[in-house]
């Protein structure tokens, strides 16, 4: 019988060992990849973005995914969230298999279980920060939580700037109300698109404590993709990619062992 997870290939160069079931062990993960391949076919031939991969990310838990560009990092992101199609293996979210829904039941499915935060925030630009946030949930005809929404909006420190339209916001709190709206299903799962990238250091220090808080604090789970070492190190683990593959899973990481490992992987980044 094949293993049932891809056992990591090294660990951190401090020594670190993955965490105990960070990986593998079928109970509990918010999303689990089996044998998940991708590829697709563009004027060169084939390209294979995902190449085998095998990944549980178990509830309650915050995993940074790293890598060199074109390792597959978006390409995980997008199978794993239901964005896009694997070519083959399957991709589970909250216990549900997602790899053979149709369209419009993964439209759905996404709607009621996955929560997305985008480097460019993603807000409506017409809408108030109270509006954007319930505004999926109206679309979908659920009625908002409103003592959860208040929680969540009190925790990230907008509820002073609610009424104010995205334009009349700093990137931070733009960020913060994406947050919040990404949260406001109680989804299984928040999937992170370099959530800093456009954050000057102090505001992303915050916007990273903020993640990790609603992962400890509320028992969330997040999947974030980053560039950044010292962003990844705020997370619980990280899973570093190369050529379509996940090569390491590293338990609380450090910085500097996880830009030591990137480089040695030959990301310019
Ligand atoms: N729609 C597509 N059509 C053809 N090739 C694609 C497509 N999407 C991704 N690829 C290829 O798949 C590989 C992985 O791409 P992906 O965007 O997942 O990498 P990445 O690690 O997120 O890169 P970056 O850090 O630069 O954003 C790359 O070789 C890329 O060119």
């Amino acid at each position: 019988m094949p293993a049932p997870f891809r056992t990591p290939t090294r660990t951190a160069p401090g020594g670190r060992t993955p965490a105990p079931g960070a990986v593998g062990g079928p109970a509990g993960a918010a999303v689990a990849l089996t044998a998940v391949h991708r590829s697709y076919t563009d004027g060169d031939g084939r390209v294979s973005a995902l190449d085998g991969v095998t990944l549980r990310v178990p509830r309650g838990t915050f995993l940074a995914v790293m890598g060199p560009s074109g390792s597959g990092k978006s390409t995980l992101l997008n199978c794993a969230s239901g964005l896009d199609r694997v070519t083959s293996g399957t991709v589970e979210i909250g216990g549900r298999d997602i790899s053979g829904l149709r369209e419009p039941d993964l439209t759905v499915f996404r709607r009621d279980h996955v929560g997305f935060v985008f480097q460019s925030y993603n807000l409506v630009p017409t809408l108030t920060a109270e509006d954007n946030i319930t505004l999926p949930l109206r679309l979908a005809g659920v009625r908002p939580d409103a003592a959860w929404i208040d929680e969540l909006v009190r925790r990230v420190g907008v509820a002073d700037r609610l009424g104010h339209r995205p334009s009349e916001l700093s990137g931070g709190q733009q960020q913060r109300v994406a947050i919040v709206r990404a949260l406001a299903a109680r989804p299984d799962i928040v999937f992170a698109d370099e959530p800093t990238g456009a954050l000057d250091g102090a505001t992303a220090d915050r916007t990273l404590s903020l993640l990790r808080g609603i992962v400890d604090d509320l028992g969330q789970t997040v999947v974030m993709v980053t560039h950044d070492p010292a962003a990844a190190a705020r997370a619980h683990d990280t899973a570093v990619m190369a050529s379509g593959r996940v090569v390491d899973l590293l338990h609380a990481p450090a910085a500097a062992d996880l830009a030591g490992r990137l480089a040695s992987l030959g990301a310019d980044r």
